[in-house]
């Protein structure tokens, strides 16, 4: 725990030199000012995340954190628990949807066992196991602190062995049936938001399902305690395995300084999480899509994120992040392959 307290401690600010030359240089183009959008803007802040104009990202990686929940138990999801390992197997042989955005961007998906119940011996997933899932956090905590801290952990020492390799642009993805539910508990309890405008229907649950699992997130709530201003307390009450995983992973990014896409909404309440435990890591954060998801919109407004994409798609895995990859590697072609005002000899306003 000292030791990520130290990671903590020593995130560095964007660079802002780079960044003046990223909008320098971007006002030079043969374009009206600020008609690129949100690219512009990207651009910039991938600019003051590497320090340079033109950042090598080559080696892109999909990060997708595996832990099963204990709430389970309380009938929150349309999907038996068993889809998690069956999934997990499913994305080590290429076949999820992840898999597939993964291999048109270029992109490689690692799939992290961080928490799942089964073991899945299989050479290609990392087996870096916390604990086999959760307890159930309708009765009690999900993990202990050690626990949460390790998951945590996890996700750092994921991103340094992958930044070893030579990967430089991550995205978050994850797989746990059930785990919109802790999300939706650490959103109420980090922000205060109604149990009621944050909990939505995740895998497609009816509205009968759908009441229940607010009654659930409330009990949660109510019998855990969670202190708002403790984002490790809080994960390791109402969270789960990945999504401190996926803490982790962002953290790490922003410790080595390298732009991290998020997906949906368990990806971004564990971004949240890493923004609570450092705030500094928010600036090498990127929201790829606003996901249907009933709490997401209020996640990203929690830390004033806004979405490139808006695709009506609740999936999960890393989808939507691993499909903006491609938005921020055109944010930077553009800041290095257009031409200027001045060598295309166009006359500006
Ligand atoms: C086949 C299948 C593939 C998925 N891929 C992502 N999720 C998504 O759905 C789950 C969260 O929803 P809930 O909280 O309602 O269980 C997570 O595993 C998430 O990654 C999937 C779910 C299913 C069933
Ligand atoms: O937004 C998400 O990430 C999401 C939504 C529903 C189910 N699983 C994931």
């Amino acid at each position: 725990m000292d030791i990520l307290k130290q990671l903590c401690g020593s995130l560095k600010p964007l660079h802002e030199a780079a960044m003046e030359q990223a909008a320098q240089r971007i006002s030079q183009l043969t374009k009206p000012p600020g008609s690129l959008g949100k690219l512009e803007e990207t651009a910039v802040r991938m600019a003051g995340i590497t320090g340079s104009l033109n950042p090598d990202l080559n080696k892109k990686a999909v990060v997708v954190m595996a832990g099963d929940h204990g709430v389970c138990e309380e009938g929150v999801s349309a999907f038996p628990q068993e889809v998690t390992t069956q999934m997990v197997q499913n994305m080590l042989s290429d076949g999820a949807a992840v898999n597939v955005f993964a291999r048109q961007a270029g992109a490689d998906v690692f799939c992290v066992d961080v928490g799942m119940r089964e073991e899945l011996a299989d050479p290609r997933l990392i087996a870096r196991n916390v604990r086999r899932g959760t307890d159930n956090i309708a009765k009690g905590p999900a993990m202990t602190r050690r626990e949460a801290a390790c998951a945590i952990w996890t996700g750092v020492e994921t991103v340094r062995e992958l930044a070893e390799k030579g990967y430089r642009l991550f995205a978050t993805g994850e797989m746990g049936i059930g785990n919109t539910t802790p999300s939706s508990a650490v959103l109420s309890a980090l922000t205060g938001i109604p149990v009621e405008a944050n909990v939505g229907r995740g895998t497609g649950i009816d509205d009968f399902t759908l009441r229940r699992k607010r009654d659930v997130v409330m009990e949660a709530l109510r019998v855990n305690q969670p202190d708002m201003t403790d984002a490790l307390g809080v994960l390791s009450k109402v969270g789960g395995l990945e999504i401190a995983g996926l803490a982790g992973v962002v953290l790490g990014c922003a410790y080595l300084r390298l732009p991290v896409v998020i997906d949906g909404f368990i990806s971004t309440v564990a971004a949240l999480c890493a923004t609570r435990i450092a705030p500094m890591s928010r600036d090498f954060l990127f929201a790829s899509h606003r996901s249907q998801e009933k709490g997401h919109a209020a996640a990203l407004e929690s830390m004033e994120l806004t979405p490139m994409l808006e695709l009506g798609m609740r999936l999960g895995e890393g989808t939507g992040a691993v499909l903006a990859f491609t938005l921020l590697e055109a944010s930077i072609r553009m800041m290095n392959e257009m031409a200027t005002f001045e060598s295309a000899g166009i006359s500006k306003a």
